[in-house]
């Protein structure tokens, strides 16, 4: 939330130097609030554990937030039950007449087929294109932020050589105080588990986006459109402590060729409980969007989106 100061209060000038937001007295008197209507695109298999992460951090905010789930009518989605989405969620056609202060497109395990092969592309890029003019802001997790960087700008992913799997440092690359990170240590740890990449010689071809993070060990980290209306995130913070045991355990079980996640377990030792390192940059990133990129910057009467 933006801080209310007096309109000549000294402290304004620093705290804008350092791009702390404030809010002047006469704004503060004339804004308008309400919940802000975010639309979750759940494309993970895991629907159920993966809607509890991001509720999880969508609820770490004084604002009230009203969520919409959808999934896809052009795959049925097989590892969530019927009844939960039924219960729950809708599909786009049900949506698409109304406008969203936000969206989530999360991740999913299609990233090592090519994009036109996945079974419901061709929704998803409808999805995508109606996002431009309906949504204000979306952030893409991992595949969607993939997907979301191919679909709008024609920038490819690429296999890796072996999983990014693990907890990696990561470091902002803007000069500015970017508002995204804003709270977040000057190095700070997010969880990757991929197969494939984005790079950074793709992305600066497109001027349209601009690299906010990354991180020597697993690369490209956060990019976004130069309004903030998309964000593309590559690891996946929303991950609970042991969700990374889970895909590893299950590799190991199915005798993958997998490694130890990088920097999870003490002493790499997959014996022992993982120590969280993530967490309070989960917390932030999602109510430095939801704040910044989201409700000071959405209209308070959608319809004029
Ligand atoms: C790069 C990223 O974004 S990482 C995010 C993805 N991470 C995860 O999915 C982690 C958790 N997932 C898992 O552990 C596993 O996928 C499991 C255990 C849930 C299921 O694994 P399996 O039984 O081996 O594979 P299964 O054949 O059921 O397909 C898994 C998923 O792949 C996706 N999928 C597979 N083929 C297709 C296809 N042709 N088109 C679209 N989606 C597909 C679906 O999401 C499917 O799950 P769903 O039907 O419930 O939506
Ligand atoms: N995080 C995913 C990667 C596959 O896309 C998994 O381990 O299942």
């Amino acid at each position: 939330m933006p801080i209310k100061i007096p309109n000549n209060l000294p402290a304004t000038n620093i705290l804008e130097g350092e791009n702390i937001f404030v809010m002047y007295e006469n704004r503060a008197y004339s804004q308008d609030i309400r919940p802000l209507k975010i639309l979750l695109l759940n494309l993970m298999p895991t629907k159920i554990t993966t809607e509890t992460q991001l509720l999880r951090l969508l609820g770490n905010s004084p604002l009230q937030v009203d969520v919409d789930f959808i999934y896809t009518a052009t795959y049925s989605p097989t590892n969530t039950p019927q009844e939960h989405l039924i219960k729950f969620y809708e599909t786009f056609d049900a949506v698409k007449s109304k406008k969203y202060d936000g969206m989530i497109i999360t991740g999913a395990p299609v990233e090592q087929m090519p994009f036109e092969k996945v079974a419901y592309w061709d929704e998803l890029c409808k999805i995508m294109e109606w996002s431009k003019t309906h949504v204000y802001s979306t952030f893409h997790i991992c595949w969607g932020a993939q997907a979301g960087l191919y679909y709008h700008y024609g920038i490819p992913k690429h296999d890796l050589p072996q999983k990014m799997f693990g907890i990696f440092p990561h470091q902002k690359c803007v000069i500015e105080e970017e508002k995204l990170f804003r709270g977040l240590d000057d190095i700070f740890y997010v969880p990757h588990s991929r197969h494939t990449e984005i790079r950074r010689e793709d992305i600066e071809k497109v001027p349209a986006v601009r690299i906010l993070a990354q991180s020597a060990m697993a690369g490209v980290y956060a990019v976004a459109d130069r309004k903030g209306r998309q964000i593309f995130i590559t690891g996946h913070s929303e991950y609970d402590p042991l969700t990374l045991k889970a895909e590893y355990d299950r590799d190991v079980a199915q005798g993958l060729p997998i490694h130890v996640p990088c920097n999870y377990y003490p002493n790499d030792d997959p014996a022992q409980t993982p120590v969280v390192i993530w967490r309070s940059t989960a917390n932030l990133l999602f109510s430095n969007w939801l704040n910044y990129y989201v409700y000071q910057e959405t209209p308070f009467d959608l319809s004029r989106l």
